[in-house]
This record gives C-alpha cells, structure tokens and sequence, in this order.
C-alpha cells in the first residue's frame, strides 16, 4: 500500500479494475462522477472518511461498491426508513445482500437477520442466504439495542465487519439544523470498535458542523484526498451546485382552490406523464392535494400520498408504483424523500419553509442530471403564517427573514442566494458552490432571476410608502389596535380605514371600531398596489423597519406588524423632507412591473446531457407563459370586514404540530396550505351555546372549561373543527 502522500482521485490501485467492473455490473454505472471514485478508494483502503456531496450527488455508491468488493458486512446507519426501504429495494435488485433492522423491520425477518449476523459471528456460511454485504439501522436502534450492539462487537471479532458508514452525519451535532439525539450516542463506535473504519456523509455540513462531528464521533483531523498522510480523516467535498435544477419562485394565489389549479396546469403543460413531488404542509394536505389533482385533471395526474401515519406496508406498495411508475406525483410530507433514489423526478414543488428545506428537498430532483424545476409558491401573506411557526425556533426569525429575503428577491441569481446564505448560516465555504465551469458567485444563467426579461421590474423608492405604513402602525397601535400585514396593506391604500380594538371591561371583552383618517396621520394614503404593499411590509420586515408582534391565543399564534429597530431612523422625517429627497434614509426596492410576464423558463435553460454537462441545443419551450401580475388589486377594500367581532384581524393557524416521523425520522413543523382562515371570533363570554366555526387546523379534539365557567367542546365536522361554546 501506498504510504504518506497517497492521491485516492487519481492513483491506480490494486482494485481499480475489479471496482470499475463491479461498477458497471451491478449498479449500470459507466463513470465515477464528482468525488466518488477518490471516495471509494480511500474506503477500499480503510480510510475513514468524511464525504461531503450535494443531495443526488452520489454518495451511496461510494459505499455500496466498496462493500462489494470487501469481506464482511458494512454497517449504515441512516436516519430515515423510507430511505432505508428505497435502498434496500434497490440493492435487491442489483441482488445485493442487504438487510435492514428498524421498527418497521417484521418479526421473521428480524430474526432471520440476527441468525444470518449470528453466523457471520461464528464464521459460518449459510450457502442458501448468502453472507450480508450491507446492514441499515437507524441510530436508535444503535444507541438503545445493547444486544444488537453486542452482536456487532462479535461480528467485528472475527473480522466481519468492514465499515461503518453514518448517513446524514450533520445530524450528530447540535450547532446543525438537523441535530437528533440518538445520532449523539454515536461517539460510542469508535469506543466499542476501535479499529473499525467509519464513513461520514453529508450534503451539508459546515466549518462548525464539521469540527463537532470530527469530536463527537473521536475522528483524527481532517487531511486532503489528493495528498493524504498515513494517519488522518480523509476530507473529500464536492461542489453543491446542481446545474440541472432550475430554481424557481412563483407567486402563490390567494386560495387553495387557485393553487391547485395552478399546479394542476402547471404539471399538464410541463411535465405531463412526467414524475414529480409535492411538498405539502401537513398530512392531511398531502391527502387532499393528492385527490383533487388526480379529480380535476380526470386521472390524467396519478397521485401517491406519503407521510409517517401511512401504514408500512401502504408506503411500500407507493415505494414500488412509484419506481415502477405507476404512481407519478407523490404528494408528500418531509417524511418522503431523503435519499429516495429516483433518477427521473422532473419537478419539486414546494410551499414556503426554509432555505434550507428548500435546498435539501429540491436535491430529490433531477438526480439522473437532466433538468428539473425546483418552484417555491409564495405570497407575501405566507410570512405571517411563517412568523407563527418560526416563533418557536430558537435561531426561527434569521431563518425566516433569510426564506423571505430569497422569496422576495427578483434579481439576485438562486445560486449566489444559495451561495452566500449557507456560507453565513452553515459556514459551508462560498467555493463549495463553484464548479469546474462557474465560479460560486457567478450568476447561474437559468433560474427565474437570471431568465427574467429586461425591463420586466423596476426599481421604486419606497422611502415615503415606508413612511406613510410606519405612521399608520403607529396610529393604531396608539389606539390599542394592532394590524397584521393583510390589514395593515388594505388599510394603506385607503378605502373604508377602519379597524377594531377589542378592550377588556371587566370581565367583558368589548371591541370598538375607529376609523383612521389617512391625511392626517399619514399625508394621504398609500400609492401602491396592496399585493405591492404586502411585498413592501415583507421587505421592512426583514430590514427590521417593522418587527413581527406575537401574540399566542388558545387557538393559534397571531403575527402582527409593529415598528421595529430601524423604524427610529425615519420617524421624524415628513413628507416634504422625502419628497425632496432630503431624508437620512432611502428605501429602494424592485418590483414587477405591471402587466410584465416572465421569460419561458425552459427555453432559457441551458439543456443538460445525461452526464448533467450542457449540450449546445435548447430545450424547445413547452410551457407557457406564467403572468407574474403585480397589479392584482382587485380585491375590494372592504375584503378585510370591518364589522367582524375580531377587529379585521386575521387569525392565524397555530401550525400544525405534524410530528410527521418514522422512527429515526426527522420531525418538523408543517401548516396548513389550506386557505387562511376567514376572520374569526374570539369565543365571547359566556354566551349560551353559540356555535363557532374555527377554520384553523386544530387536531386534537377536546373539551374543557375555561375558568369563567364556559364549557368548550371541539368536535370535528368533516374538515372543519367546530367549537361548541356553552356555560353552565
Ligand atoms: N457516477 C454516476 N453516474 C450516474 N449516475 C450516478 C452515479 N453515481 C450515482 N448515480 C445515481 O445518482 C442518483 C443519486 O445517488 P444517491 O442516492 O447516492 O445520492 P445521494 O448523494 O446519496 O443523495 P442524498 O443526499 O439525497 O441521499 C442515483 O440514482 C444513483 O444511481
């Protein structure tokens, strides 16, 4: 063996041949591409390694070739079953010996597992099953099943177990975005198997991330492929730039119904018969989207559902329509898709979350590297709704502010957004997007920003706007009103100008109605659309002109507008010194023009080849023209109904909690991307058997007394949860 020095990407080795052949053989792949083949040899060496690659970029293979060629038994320990399931279902048919224990895992199997892991133990062959080349565990099964890890330690005794691999291997440390306890427990391998090489991977692991990783998992420090000394953890990384994924963010219409019928188009005209996932907001939109697209497009689209309440042997069946293609579009929670290995997914859609959940699911795209579209829908008003879920993360309002910044941005190319923003949360390094082609800051020349046509935004000083909707939050607030960023836009633009303030008075709750009139405490209103004003408050908001006013209530988080930090540097201005351009502060932002229609996307892109390198054709341009209409002001002022009990307030959903996990699957938060709730009452005191309708997605059914004595029973009525109030 080479010693001191050695360059795994491009030496020859002793198994150069017998890989490249296995290569071919059993997994039908004729290249190494990005790092894999320094990877693998590295692991044929019995490196450890840490592997960093893009999602889609490969890295299975990296250790499933290798595990071929090695004697013994490669452990993986992944953290979700779907994943599990989608690699064991294809390394069975590349026949592959590969088991999983998990708690999905049947009874029988399990048993014929430990008995086949038994026998590796004592060395002894078992001519009718054949020897386990690669076992899949979650982390809990490592960390809390001591007679598993016990048998391990005996596999390891009679040199049966080649490697460990840790899949997802950010989640081990808590500075990560990702970080589960079981995966901590980890640090436990290299104490309970000294001498057994570990593999971490991950698509996105920063300085920190990684500096934690290397300590909790008791690694050497990290030392270069390409020159690598005896001793050390071998570092290989890749770029996380994907060419063939063209991002894009379209505007989200104001009902549910609009939505479904914009994706329903959408997927008709671009990628009919193609395969595609959708990424929904909670279990039961994943349901509801799922039927309606496969009604109203008369079966044309062939829906799947996936969340963690789906029974194991239901997501197995979708596991294989969907391979098969039987099944096009899964209609999924983020409990479907890490590491679902199929090539062919053409479209990722998604609704607004995080940077980073946009980035992670859209890598399930366009793995077969031909070009895919990645859509983010958005509206100005999903930032409420976003506010409210992010008010429970500790790091939530940089995040927030970070997925708004890139909603909102019309210039800024996706993969420079990308670039900077994990360079600052994730301290992944700028260079980790730059590819042998482009460098990381350089525009990408294919998604919405870079292929929207000259002229179709403009660049608007919003300096007095700002002013007027700083005057006009402020005048409320004064009054004992508050205003969410729906109200705060109508109110704006003039109209009816009025709005409630519920006061206590006793034990009553009593709501009064103020108009605002707009010369006198704003100098006139406000010249903008109200979709324009709703993108001008988002902008403020992440500029910390205006702050976001949490209030929690029984029933739901509500986000209000209130000045924030940098309101102070323009609230003494007036309207003579903007208007002659003399204020101390600018407020400049891009909006569509009116009437401007995006470029056709696809006849922008440059078309990629199987290998993902760009072929000197284009894409003819199947799709249409999507109408990106700034102007959409036709809703009547008085939408916002002035004469509801709630004060024009707008109620939003407390996100749904949909622990959407497996074992050993990720949980996260969802909402709900049914229509926001109309304005609400709040349930007034004590008022005998009153009905009210609560359209927020509440999922627990209950019933309490409150202790003024009035008796609340929520019962569910088809899809809407009712409220029964009643006193004694
Ligand atoms: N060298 C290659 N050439 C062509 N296709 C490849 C190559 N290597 C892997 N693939 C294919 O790329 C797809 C993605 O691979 P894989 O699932 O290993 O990605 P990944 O890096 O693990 O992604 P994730 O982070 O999402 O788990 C698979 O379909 C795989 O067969």
């Amino acid at each position: 063996m080479p010693q001191g020095g050695v360059d795994y990407m491009t030496e020859a080795f002793d198994w150069t041949n017998g890989l490249k052949a296995r290569m071919k053989s059993v997994f039908n792949i004729r290249e190494f591409r990005l790092c894999q083949e320094g990877v693998c040899n590295a692991n044929m060496d019995g490196r450890d390694i840490i592997c960093i690659m893009p999602t889609g970029g490969g890295k299975s293979l990296t250790y499933q070739l290798p595990a071929l060629l090695m004697t013994g038994c490669t452990l993986v320990i992944s953290p979700l079953i779907s994943l599990m399931t989608d690699q064991i279902l294809h390394l069975r048919e590349a026949k592959i010996e590969a088991v999983m224990l998990t708690s999905a895992t049947r009874d029988s199997e399990k048993k014929q597992t430990i008995e086949r892991l038994k026998a590796l133990a004592e060395r002894r062959s078992n001519p009718s099953t054949g020897e386990i080349k690669l076992i899949y565990v979650t982390p809990e099964k490592m960390s809390k099943d001591k007679s598993f890890r016990a048998l391990l330690q005996k596999v390891d005794a009679a040199k049966k177990l080649a490697r460990i691999v840790i899949d997802e291997a950010h989640c081990v440390s808590q500075l990560g975005h990702d970080f589960r306890k079981d995966y901590k427990e980890l640090h436990l391998l290299r104490k309970i198997f000294p001498s057994v090489p570990i593999m971490a991977l991950s698509a996105t692991c920063g300085a920190r991330v990684m500096k934690d990783l290397i300590s909790i998992l008791g690694l050497r420090d990290t030392v270069s492929g390409t020159d690598a000394p005896p001793q050390g953890t071998i570092l290989f990384t890749s770029p996380l730039y994907r060419k063939n994924l063209h991002y894009r963010v379209v505007p989200k219409p104001e009902s549910s119904k609009e939505h479904l019928e914009v994706m329903k188009t959408y997927i008709l005209e671009n990628h009919a018969n193609e395969t595609g996932i959708i990424y929904c907001l909670s279990k039961k939109d994943t349901e509801t989207v799922a039927e309606q697209l496969r009604e109203q497009s008369e079966g044309r689209i062939k829906t799947g559902v996936y969340h963690a309440d789906v029974d194991p042997g239901t997501k197995e069946r979708l596991h294989a329509a969907w391979r098969e293609g039987k099944v096009k579009v899964v209609c999924a929670t983020i409990a479907f898709g890490m590491g679902i290995d199929k090539g062919d997914v053409r479209f990722v859609l998604h609704h607004s979350k995080s940077l980073e959940g946009f980035y992670q699911e859209s890598g399930r795209a366009g793995r077969d590297g031909k070009d895919s579209d990645c859509i983010l829908y958005y509206r100005p008003q999903d930032a409420s709704t976003m506010a409210a879920t992010a008010a429970r993360d500790t790091e939530g309002e940089d995040k927030l502010h970070a997925v708004l910044d890139f909603a909102e941005d019309l210039t800024t190319c996706r993969k420079v957004q990308f670039a900077e923003y994990f360079s600052h949360s994730s301290q992944l390094s700028v260079s980790s997007w730059s590819t042998s082609e482009t460098g990381a800051l350089d525009r990408c020349g294919h998604c919405d920003n870079c292929t929207r046509p000259a002229g179709s935004t403009e660049n608007r000083d919003c300096t007095l706007a700002a002013w007027q909707l700083l005057k006009i939050t402020q005048s409320v607030r004064q009054q004992g009103g508050k205003l969410t960023l729906t109200k705060l836009a109508a109110l704006a633009r003039g109209g009816k100008g009025a709005y409630d303030v519920s006061t206590k008075k006793g034990r009553r709750q009593e709501k009064e109605t103020f108009t605002i009139d707009l010369d006198a405490v704003a100098s006139g209103s406000v010249d903008m659309s109200k979709l324009d004003i709703e993108h001008l408050i988002v902008r403020l908001m992440t500029k910390r002109f205006f702050t976001e006013d949490y209030q929690q209530t029984a029933y739901s988080m509500n986000v209000y507008v209130a000045p924030g930090q940098a309101a102070a540097r323009l609230n003494h201005q007036t309207r003579q010194t903007i208007e002659a351009g003399s204020a101390s502060v600018k407020y400049q932002f891009d909006f569509i023009k009116p009437g401007s229609k995006a470029k056709k996307s696809k006849a922008a892109k440059p078309k990629t080849t199987d290998s993902g390198q760009p072929s000197k054709s284009t894409i003819p341009a199947k799709r249409k023209n999507l109408t990106i209409d700034s102007d959409l002001d036709d809703s009547p002022d008085d939408m916002y109904d002035s004469n509801s009990d709630n004060g024009g307030r707008t109620m939003l959903p407390v996100p749904n909690i949909d622990d959407d996990s497996d074992e050993g699957e990720f949980m996260d938060w969802s909402y709900s991307m049914r229509d926001d709730p109309k304005p609400k009452s709040q349930p007034p005191l004590p008022t005998p058997k009153k009905r009210l309708k609560i359209t927020e997605p509440q999922t627990s059914k209950a019933n309490y007394k409150t202790n003024k004595g009035v008796k609340i029973n929520i019962i569910q009525e088809g899809d809407i949860e009712v409220v029964e109030l009643s006193s004694d």
